[in-house]
């Protein structure tokens, strides 16, 4: 088993340290007595700023609740959870909401786009509801990066699906989140519009120095990452960096036969 990786937390980052997010000792049970389900066991990781983070696993392995967890959308048993230097964990439900809406970007597999509202009020619309003005040339460039300039009047019913995928992930770096959550966000997608929305991603971290964390079960789409994480049985068990999709997807039948012989 690989222990979790520290990263030096102060770096070229603009006064912010260079771990985006971490887990300590982060314990997730549901249920209790003979029902008790322990989803993740005692996690430490760190989650370095300005990467692309995949997490992998078979199902039931935890990859969900620790994406949930980090993201301040689920509470945890024990350990802590920090959003660069605040401790989420034990937040009151206000400011945990006010930190999601502010410093938080997500991206589901339901696109959970307004149908009443075009393309570009979906986008705007976490910074309306927030009551922030768009930065209008940052805008322009993530609406130009997702190539949906023509279709900003377009309502959603009028967009394929890959298209209201793209403008879930516009919506999702609109605001210049501190890191942005996806939780398969191209699981309902074709290969070329899978491709598509992963090569975004891969840019806003490269471009625009976007921190990332997506839960995946594909080798392709975790190709993409700058290191892929692998849960088992609620606790990371390996990582990788420089992940290619052959790589993968030979890790992923190496633990597949351990599961099988143990
Ligand atoms: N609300 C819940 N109540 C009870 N048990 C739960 C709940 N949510 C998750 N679990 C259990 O916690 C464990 C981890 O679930 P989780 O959804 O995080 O796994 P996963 O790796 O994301 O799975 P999948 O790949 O199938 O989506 C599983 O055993 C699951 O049954």
């Amino acid at each position: 088993m690989t222990s979790a990786v520290t990263i030096p937390r102060h770096g070229g980052t603009g006064g912010r340290t260079a771990v985006a997010a971490r887990a300590r000792q982060v314990l997730k049970a549901y249920g209790s007595g003979e029902t008790r389900v322990v989803a993740l066991d005692h996690v430490d990781v760190d989650i370095a700023r300005g990467q692309f983070t995949a997490i992998m696993g078979p199902s039931g392995s935890g990859k969900s609740t620790l994406m949930h967890c980090l993201a301040g959308l689920d509470n945890v048993t024990g350990g802590q959870i920090y959003l660069d230097e605040t401790e989420i964990t034990g937040l009151k439900d206000k400011k945990l909401t006010q930190l999601r809406r502010d410093r938080i970007g997500f991206i589901f597999q339901a696109y959970n786009l307004l149908p009443t509202l075009n393309a570009i009020e979906n986008i705007t619309l976490p910074m309306d509801i927030a009551g922030r003005k768009p930065d209008k040339q940052w805008l322009a460039q993530v609406v130009d990066t997702v190539g949906l300039s023509d279709r900003l009047r377009h309502r959603p019913s009028q967009l394929s699906g890959g298209q209201q995928q793209r403008v879930a992930v516009a919506r999702a770096l609109a605001a210049r989140p501190e890191i942005i959550f996806g939780d398969e966000p191209t699981g309902n997608l074709d290969s070329r519009a899978g491709a598509e929305v992963l090569g975004f991603l891969r840019r806003s971290v490269d471009e625009l120095g976007q921190t990332i964390v997506i839960v995946t079960h594909d080798p392709v789409a975790a190709s993409y990452a700058d290191r892929v994480l692998y849960l088992a049985d609620g606790r990371i068990v390996d990582e990788m960096y420089k992940p290619t999709a052959e790589g993968v997807l030979d890790r992923m039948k190496d633990f597949d036969a351990r599961g099988r012989t143990s």
